[in-house]
């Protein structure tokens, strides 16, 4: 585990609640790009506190946060070890602070929290004004990117594999994925999937080169970690690769990938792809073993496999499969991996996973593409009545 934290004060309050301070501590390090790095929080009564202070820094009384870096002098952020070292946190002094901000006292350790992982990241406000001033500029804004994750809800990436399905099964150019990739940006979409199966069933290379020039949100590649297709993928460059399983008989994908089964294939391939710039996401089950796996084996993003939620036949079927992504959801964080979500989620069962504080982003395709096609529908068979009503020969009145 990258964080513990320790509460050493006498009288232990129940405001303070150290699973809280340290799922804080997990954000604050992966908005930091820190996320592999190791911290030890320890809370201490005022006392202990100024004994420190006294020792450390040869002042008097408390101060509210202090920290010690595991590196002396203290590490570039260049050059940081994986343990980074340890934050001390007077709680009596914070909850003062909080007082006088009026504001509540998880908020003010929050910042502290910050103030003391950026000292041993190697921020430092006493050497110059103009240090202090980064500093400060690197606290607000990773704060809010904190604040923005916890509370934000999901962004939308739409998979517009079945577009290239309706397209293939004609085997001409319309309707053409990248169009459809574009309307979905217009209409608010994040991102833009793709899955690039082996057996070329839908999205073709052709779709995927062109995407890459014409997405202008983030294009992430769903494919198997084949050499042949991460040779691919490296060459290309999409924003993000999601290695997926494939077995050709299937309809779609049946389940996650199972990393911890083959860690050493994975690693390499997740290496290279990393040494592309490429960022990489595992599309796994909801089970911790799996997720262990992924952070063994390099990968910065998981995407949840919601179908067996999305396919439970009965309502304590789904119950368990959503319990087991919500705690899925909440072992990435404390692993330092960034959560997203896909498979089977439509108008139906969507609101619940969107609703799963920590999700970042959902991947939803065949749904949409279906009601795409009814709500269109419509609009569809009147443009073609009234291009033929356009097109027909005037009536020609006979005379007897
Ligand atoms: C990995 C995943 O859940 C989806 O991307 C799915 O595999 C899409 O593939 P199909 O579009 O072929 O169903
Ligand atoms: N990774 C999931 C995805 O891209 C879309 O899956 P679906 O909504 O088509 O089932
Ligand atoms: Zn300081």
């Amino acid at each position: 585990m990258p964080v513990q934290v320790l509460d050493e004060r006498a009288q232990k309050t129940p405001e303070v609640d150290t699973g809280s301070l340290r799922r804080i501590c997990l954000r604050l390090l992966t908005a930091a790009g820190l996320a592999h790095n190791a911290v030890s929080v320890v809370l201490l009564d005022d006392d202990r506190m100024a004994e420190y202070n006294q020792r450390y820094r040869n002042k008097a009384g408390p101060t509210n946060v202090l920290s010690f870096p595991a590196l002396f002098p203290p590490a570039t952020p260049a050059e940081l070890r994986a343990d980074l070292g340890d934050v001390l946190i007077a709680v009596a002094t914070a909850a003062r602070e909080a007082h006088e901000k009026q504001a509540p006292l998880m908020q003010r350790l929050q910042e502290l929290l910050l103030h003391g992982i950026l000292h041993l990241a190697g921020y430092d406000h006493e050497r110059s004004e103009t240090e202090a001033l980064v500093m400060w500029d690197r606290e607000r804004e990773l704060l809010t990117q904190a604040e923005a994750r916890r509370t934000a809800m999901p962004q939308l990436s739409v998979n517009v594999d079945h577009i290239a399905t309706l397209r293939q099964a004609r085997g001409g150019l319309e309707p053409d994925p990248v169009l459809a990739a574009g309307i979905c940006e217009l209409a608010g979409a994040s991102g833009i999937v793709v899955h690039l199966r082996e057996d070329r069933r839908h999205i073709q290379e052709r779709d995927v080169r062109v995407l890459r020039q014409t997405v202008k949100t983030h294009l992430n590649l769903e494919m198997a970690a084949t050499r042949e297709l991460v040779a691919f993928a490296a060459d290309l460059k999409p924003d993000m690769v999601t290695l997926v399983p494939e077995k050709r008989q299937e309809l779609t994908t049946e389940g996650g990938l199972d990393v911890a089964g083959q860690k050493k294939k994975l690693s390499g391939r997740i290496a290279a792809l990393k040494e592309a710039g490429i960022r990489v996401s595992l599309f796994v089950d909801p089970e911790p073993e799996q997720l262990q796996a992924a952070t063994a084996v390099g990968a910065t993003h998981v995407e949840l496999h919601t179908g067996h939620y999305s396919n439970a036949d009965s309502e304590s079927g789904q119950e368990r499969e959503y319990v087991h992504i919500r705690r899925a959801v909440a072992m990435a964080a404390e692993l330092g991996l960034r959560a997203k979500a896909g498979h089977g989620l439509d108008y139906r069962n969507t609101g619940r996973i969107a609703g799963i504080a920590g999700i970042e982003d959902l991947s939803i395709g065949h749904a949409i593409m279906a009601r795409a096609v009814l709500v269109g529908l419509e609009r569809a068979v009147r443009e073609m009545l009234e291009l033929m009503r356009q097109a027909a020969a005037p009536t020609v009145l006979q005379k007897d």
